[in-house]
Formats: structure tokens, sequence, C-alpha cells
């Protein structure tokens, strides 16, 4: 079976591809970064060690790559494949779908072998996304034919994976823990499958479950650790006061989360537990500037800490704590993130009350927005 996975970076290579080749895939790397291409072709092969009490190492075997600009060999690959997956950043999804558009259509064309195509990113309905874009650029006389034979299930995968400082360029150290649920409904006949993956006829619980408790705890980490000059999330949760504040603000997501999608009460509490305790895994580091990269996206409405906040607010959930874990966002301003600057820059010119009305889409009037403020405009003297 042949995978084809676009992006070889922390989790496509230290998660996607470990699994992929686990259930006995070929996985062929379409990446940016050159020296990587020539790692992995020459070497077909790289290590992910999990880090935690016990130390595994797991062998990726039956690994190619090619170079985002290897057009022609790209189209091909794309046209034979099994499968398709992307672990790029929900922002460069719009670029994956010019990527395999070519090779989709020559598939197309020739036959009748079904494709499944699953974009890995922390986002909501992101394989749908991806779906939009390729249909765009897909001959509209296509489209019926695509309906019938491609497939673009949601997923939520989850393992920490930090930004890697190995002498090995290729190898990746993980956190034992991961999770990839896929939806069920939306698989063809056909579907070649995926050793150690979980279905879920519905898919909205589980990505909101990962993106409401994981990445809205970690972000509370990552934004109050900032705050407070700390470099890691290891360190943030050593500090008591961020460590409670992250467990606040998971205590009104899980409010949320019960509430919505009727999760068990105690079930959630104990995925807290271990989220928290999985943030606190002694044997990574992780920077807090990862965890927080991307501010823009992190603080915009469909992502996890405006959207929590805004369905929590509607169903009378308290929303203290997200509302300080925004506020804390506000003040991220490492400057080496491109977001971060912009961010920066725009409440320098209009002010934090203009991100929070036009890019969070809380209105002025919201009780959310004053709390937000307020919370910010106290931090600015408090740092905490
Ligand atoms: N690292 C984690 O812990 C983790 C866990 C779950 C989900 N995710 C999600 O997975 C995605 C990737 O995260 P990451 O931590 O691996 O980031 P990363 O920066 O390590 O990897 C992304 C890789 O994609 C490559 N890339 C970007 N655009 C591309 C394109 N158009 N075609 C091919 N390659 C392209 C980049 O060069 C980079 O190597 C994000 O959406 C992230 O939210 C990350
Ligand atoms: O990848 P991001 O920028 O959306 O979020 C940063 C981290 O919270 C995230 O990468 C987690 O490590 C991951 O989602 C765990 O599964």
């Amino acid at each position: 079976m042949k995978a084809v996975h676009f992006g070889a970076g922390n989790i496509g290579r230290g998660f996607i591809g470990m699994m992929l080749s686990k259930s006995g895939y070929e996985v062929c790397f379409v990446t940016r970064n050159r020296k990587q291409v020539a790692a992995l072709r020459q070497r077909q092969s790289y290590v992910v060690t999990t880090a935690g009490d016990i130390r595994e190492h797991f062998e990726v075997k039956h690994v190619s790559a090619l170079h985002i600009d290897d057009l022609d060999e790209v189209k091909a690959r794309v046209a034979d494949a099994d499968l398709i997956t992307t672990a790029v950043g929900a922002a460069s999804l719009r670029n994956v779908a010019a990527q395999i558009a070519p090779g989709i259509e020559l598939r197309l064309q020739r036959g009748t072998k079904p494709l499944h195509i699953m974009a890995c990113e922390n986002a909501i309905k992101a394989s749908t996304q991806l779906k939009k874009w390729v249909y765009s650029l897909l001959p509209s006389e296509l489209h019926d034919l695509a309906d019938r034979l491609l497939a673009f299930p949601n997923t939520a995968v989850d393992r920490i994976v930090p930004v890697q400082r190995n002498a090995d360029p290729l190898s990746v150290v993980v956190e034992p823990f991961s999770e990839w649920v896929i939806h069920k409904d939306a698989l063809l006949e056909g579907f070649p499958g995926i050793q150690g993956a979980k279905f879920a006829n519905s898919l909205e619980p589980y990505i909101e479950r990962k993106l409401f408790t994981v990445n809205t705890g970690h972000s509370s980490a990552a934004y109050r650790g900032y705050l407070k000059g700390l470099s890691t999330i290891q360190e943030a949760m050593q500090n008591r006061q961020i460590r409670s504040h992250v467990e606040q603000t998971l205590a009104e997501t899980s409010k949320l989360l019960v509430d919505k999608h009727g999760f068990d009460a105690n079930e959630q509490q104990r995925y807290v537990n271990q989220t928290i305790r999985r943030f606190s895994n002694s044997a990574l580091t992780d920077s807090i500037t990862r965890v927080g990269r991307s501010p823009l996206r992190k603080l915009s409405t469909s992502e996890r800490l405006v959207r929590p906040a805004m369905q929590a607010y509607d169903r009378a959930i308290p929303t203290k704590h997200l509302a300080s874990s925004i506020a804390s966002a506000l003040h991220f301003d490492y400057m080496a993130d491109p977001e971060a600057e912009i961010l920066q820059l725009a409440i320098g010119q209009k002010g934090a009350k203009h991100i929070i009305r036009k890019h969070m889409g809380i209105p002025e009037e919201h009780a959310l927005h004053a709390e937000i403020i307020e919370q910010y405009n106290r931090m600015l003297t408090t740092r905490d």
C-alpha cells in the first residue's frame, strides 16, 4: 500500500508516518525542506523514540521523499496512491490542494480506484476545507466522479511532538500517548485501513474534546507561562498558579463538553487529568513559543480559546478562566513568530478592543469582551 504524506515535520514523522508504516504503507513524504528530502531519500528510514518512564525506539522503514517543486513526480505519486494525508498547518492546506489537484485529475481520468484524503491538522473540519479547495481546482465535469471516488474524512490526531533538537535530523522524540480518530461515515468501500486508529460516527465531539481540552489547556499554559518569562510547558506546569489556571480553564471547557456532547463527567475528568500529566512529562522539553505559535490562528473564532468561551457563555457556563487565557494570548509578543508580530502591531495601532471585535468576532457589548479587556489591562502591570 502506498501513502503520500504532505509535511515531514514533527507530527508528520513522529506520528502519521509512524502509524502508516506500522500499518504496512510505504510512505512518501512531500515536503519543503530540501536537506530533509535528501536525507530521507538516502536512508529510507528514521527512528521515533517515545520519551516516558521507558524509552522505546521504533524504526520507520520503506520511506521516500519528494520536494514540493518535483511537480511531475508528486502528480504521479498522488495518481497512484492508496491514501493521502497532510500535517502542514491548517494555513498551508490551500497550497496542498494545488499540489494534489493535478494528480487527482490524472487519477480520475484513468480509472475507478477510490482515494481517501485526510488533513491531520489541529482544526475543525480540516479535511472538508481541503476538499473545497481541491474541488475548486478540478474541472467541473469531474466533480460527479470525484464525489464517488474521493473521500475527505475529518480526523483528530493527538500526540505531543515538540520541536526537535537531535543530533540526527530525521529522528523524532515524542510522548508515549497517541490517538487518531477518523470520521467513520465518510469512509468509502475499499478504505485501506490504519492500524490503531479509532473510528467515530460523528467526529465533532472528538475534535472538540481534543481541541477544547488538550489545545485549550496547552495554549493557556503557554500564554500564561510566556507572561511570566518561562521557556517550557514543563516549567509552566510546575508553577502552582499556572497549573491551577489550566485546571480551572479545563473545568470550564469540561462543563461545555459534557453539556454539549453528553460526555460522561467522570470520563471527561479522567481525560483532563491525563492531559495535565502529559503536559507535565519531564522526559520532554516543549517550548512555550511552539505551543503558543500563530496566536492569530489560535485567537480566531473557530479555534481553541474563543470558540469554547463563546459556546460556554451561551450555555451560562462560567468563562472567567477562558477569558483570562484569551487576555494572556493578546500579550504574546514573541517577535520571531510572524503572527505575534502582526498581532502586536495591530494592538499598537488599533488597540486590543479592535482585535477582540474584528478578529475574534466578540462585539463590544458582549460581556466576554469586557472581561477579556479587564484582564488584559490588569496583566499589563501584574504579568500574571
Ligand atoms: N506537533 C504536535 O504536537 C502536533 C500534534 C497534533 C497535531 N499537530 C498539527 O499538525 C500540523 C503540523 O504540525 P507540526 O508540529 O508537525 O509542524 P512542523 O512545522 O514541525 O511541520 C510542518 C511541516 O510541513 C511542511 N509544509 C508546510 N507547507 C507545506 C506544503 N504546502 N507542502 C508540503 N509540506 C509543507 C513544513 O515545511 C514543515 O516541515 C499542524 O496543523 C499542527 O497543529 C501538531
Ligand atoms: O499545533 P498547534 O499550533 O495548533 O498547537 C500547539 C500544540 O498545542 C499542539 O501542537 C499539541 O502539541 C498537539 O495538538 C497535541 O496533540
